[in-house]
């Protein structure tokens, strides 16, 4: 069993929900994992508490949610130390289940200064009312919700099945 932090930067909900889920999945295989918003973890959270965490950010113009990024890089040090697995959510569309789509530079950058694991990117949701005015135009044409549940549990069995080997005793 191996405690699990698993954090998330989400302007507009949907990435904390794909958090819950991860958190959900980690804990039906047997592990502890506290969900928490990434704004809240980076000053109040102490990372050496848990075995490996769980990034997640939602993607907006390109980049990688700022509570996620403030995060990693305060925290870069006990990060380097431990397990660490990405994930960004965004695309309003089914290519996220159709092909892995690769991290966006910003985070492939930051998963090889943190020596992260493995990353995943997962379908996103767009409200039909999003207030603001990118949101709006972009609701026009892509509003919907593409989170696919049964991806993010398969990612996360990933994730859990790793944990196990380096915890075998757990
Ligand atoms: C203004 C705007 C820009 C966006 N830019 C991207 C983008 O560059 N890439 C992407 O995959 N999704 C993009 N999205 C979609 C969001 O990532 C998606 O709605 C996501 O689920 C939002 O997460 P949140 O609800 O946790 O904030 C954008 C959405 C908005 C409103």
């Amino acid at each position: 069993m191996a405690r699990v932090l698993v954090t998330y930067g989400s302007t507009r909900g949907s990435t904390a929900g794909i958090a819950r889920w991860v958190g959900d999945a980690l804990r039906r295989d047997g592990h502890r994992a506290d969900v928490v918003p990434a704004r809240d973890a980076t000053g109040g959270v102490d990372v050496t508490g848990y075995d490996a965490v769980v990034i997640g950010g939602a993607l907006y113009a390109g980049i990688w949610h700022k509570d996620a990024r403030r995060f990693a890089r305060r925290n870069a040090r006990a990060l380097r130390e431990r397990p660490v697995w990405l994930f960004s959510s965004g695309p309003l569309d089914r290519s996220a289940e159709e092909k892995d789509i690769p991290p966006v530079r910003g985070v492939a950058k930051r998963m090889a200064r943190l020596c992260a694991r493995g990353h995943a990117t997962f379908g996103g949701r767009l409200a039909a009312d999003a207030p603001g005015m990118m949101a709006a135009s972009l609701a026009k044409k892509m509003a919907g919700d593409h989170r696919d549940r049964d991806h993010v549990a398969a990612w996360a069995a990933s994730v859990s099945a790793a944990l196990r080997v380096e915890q075998p005793s757990g």
